[in-house]
């Protein structure tokens, strides 16, 4: 709704003259910078559109560092504790500095020695690691040497690969602290300079994050798909796009239509326009699935007490985790467990068995079971069989299925599965018949006492649960991304009431209509966290020839 509020454009504000002296010019190095107020200006950014690509050119923000922030940082890499490996990762512009100091070839035998002078980039060398003072030997290891830009953070990057025991790591931590312009890195340091240096996209940050995060299959999948720059392409293609339809109405708003512009321009942006709008929404339905599979699927397990719905839990979790006992209303507060079902992230709830009761705390875990199956994204409601089979006296075919009143309101929508248990205690032929009669619904029957059908019914179950979220099956590798972050999807839906701000603009306040399109480029650079006017201008020159 906040579009509404904007700043009057004006004229020649946004001419081409004036915007030309809004670029900037990048420095040699970057790293160093151009000294301003004690602050370094390390920027800067390329006159092209950043290669939509995670392998393209990096291309470094405008980003203002004080020369504290911009010292060298280090930090153990790898879990502490004993192991084989403990990788220490030092990046900045001392890296290689402390790679002289440090780093000792192993054909240099005794104390003293000269250190390696200067390391092959990018390739594993053999060495000892020394006290940069008394060059005492602190370990044998590995070493690499990463030159900056080509490195993760694109500063200079040295990693030392030590073994992994506290006192050798602490030696070297202790050791590294020696050097006067390196410090600890802080949280997530080495990952923000990368997206400072434009190595990284805020959507490839959230994706790495993910992907250390990723406990399932699934989730690595659509981390990976973040982390790689796939998201990061499709919103670059997708700004791209809306500054091209922004430099079509530029040109009208600078040249005039008719003159140097040929006719038909504007409907031509507005065409285009229309189709990104529809695109953007295409985008934003898809029942919020990315997200919902990123921090895992709530799947609430309900049903009458009794029914086994704890029995469920455990079987799914393979463990006791919840009691299970024969006396109905056992089960009174939720209890949740993260696992893994079909390769997908699912958090499943127990919750009490529902009925009218006058027990006060009974009566508050029916009271969370049913606010848990109201938020829950699926639910699996457990019957058991011997109770809900009513059959008529003679005919074995003609059993129906009563469901218990408390239940009947929470089964009417399509997010609810049924598994009906106990069939141990049913003779066959009335299981068949009872099935039959919940219509359509996906429904299981199983012995969680036996095990019978528990197999078929897991199967069925997680291959339900991918086809409803659509999972990123053989070929996820091609697929179009999700929106794996509510952030994403706020820009996106601000995207697109620019753009339908844009349709809605009169053709002859199109100077009114420019600001839309520039905002919704905007608000689509968001989720990278790159935003610049300058583009611009490079997609008008580019696509137009104007000087003639
Ligand atoms: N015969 C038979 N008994 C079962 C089966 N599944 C569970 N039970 C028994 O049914 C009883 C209730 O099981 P629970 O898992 O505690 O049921 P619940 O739905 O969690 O019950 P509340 O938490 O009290 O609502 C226990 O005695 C189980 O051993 C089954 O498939 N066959
Ligand atoms: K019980
Ligand atoms: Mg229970």
């Amino acid at each position: 709704m906040f579009h509404h509020f904007r700043p009057t454009p004006r004229r020649g504000v946004f001419s081409r003259s004036a915007r030309l002296l809004l670029r900037v010019r990048s420095p040699p190095n970057p790293l160093i910078g151009i000294r301003q107020n004690g602050f370094s200006v390390c920027s800067i950014r390329t006159q092209q559109l950043p290669q939509p690509s995670g392998s393209g050119p990096a291309t470094p923000r405008t980003v203002l560092l004080s020369e504290a922030q911009r010292r060298t940082i280090y930090a153990l890499s790898t879990p502490p504790g004993k192991a084989g490996v403990a990788v220490i990762r030092i990046s900045g512009p001392d890296a290689l500095d402390v790679w002289r100091n440090m780093v000792m070839s192993t054909s240099a035998t005794s104390k003293g020695k000269a250190p390696e002078r200067g390391p092959e980039p990018w390739k594993m060398h053999r060495c000892r690691i020394v006290h940069p003072e008394s060059g005492e030997v602190l370990d044998d290891g590995l070493a690499v040497y990463f030159k900056g830009p080509k490195s993760f953070t694109t500063e200079d990057v040295l990693e030392l690969h030590i073994h992994s025991g506290r006192a050798i790591i602490s030696s070297v931590m202790g050791a590294l602290a020696r050097f006067p312009y390196c410090r600890p890195a802080e949280r997530g340091e080495f990952t923000r300079r990368a997206f400072e240096g434009g190595r990284l996209d805020l959507t490839q940050v959230e994706g790495l994050r993910d992907l250390v995060d990723a406990e399932t299959e699934t989730q690595r999948r659509l981390a990976i798909q973040a982390a790689r720059g796939q998201t990061r392409a499709r919103f670059e293609k997708l700004r791209e796009d809306i500054i091209k339809c922004l430099a079509l109405i530029e040109a009208i708003i600078d040249f005039g239509e008719g003159e140097e512009i040929e006719e038909g321009i504007y409907d031509q942006a507005r065409e285009r326009v229309l189709n990104l709008r529809a695109e953007i929404e295409r985008h934003l339905s898809d029942s919020r699935r990315g997200e919902i599979l990123r921090s895992g699927i709530k799947l609430a397990i309900f049903g009458p007490p009794n029914a086994g719905k704890s029995s469920l839990l455990n079987f799914l979790a393979q463990r006791e985790a919840a009691i299970v006992t024969s006396i109905p209303g056992t089960t009174r507060d939720i209890l949740e467990l993260s696992l893994d079902i079909g390769g997908l992230p699912v958090i499943v709830a127990d919750t009490a068995g529902l009925r009218k009761t006058d027990d006060l705390v009974e009566k508050i875990g029916v009271e969370r079971a049913k606010q848990t199956v109201e938020t829950a994204d699926v639910a699996l409601c457990v019957l058991s069989l011997p109770e809900v089979l009513k059959s008529a006296p003679n005919s074995a075919q003609s059993a129906t299925i009563h469901l218990p009143s408390s239940i009947e309101p929470l089964l009417s929508t399509d997010n609810t599965f049924v598994l009906l248990n106990k069939v141990d205690l049913v003779p066959p032929s009335q299981v068949d018949a009872a099935l039959q009669h919940l219509e359509g619904r996906k429904a299981w029957t199983v012995s969680l006492g036996t095990g019978e059908g528990t197999h078929t019914f897991l199967q069925n179950f997680g291959k339900a649960l991918q086809e409803r979220y659509d999972v990123l099956q053989d070929n996820w590798e091609g697929s179009e991304p999700l929106i794996t972050h509510a952030r994403q999807r706020v820009h996106l839906e601000n995207a697109s009431r620019f753009l339908q701000a844009f349709l809605d603009t009169p053709p002859d306040e199109i100077v009114f209509a420019a600001e839309e399109l520039r905002y919704a480029a905007q608000a689509v650079g968001k989720i990278s966290g790159l935003i610049d006017v300058e583009d611009v201008l490079d997609a008008l020159f580019r696509d137009f020839c104007i000087g003639k």
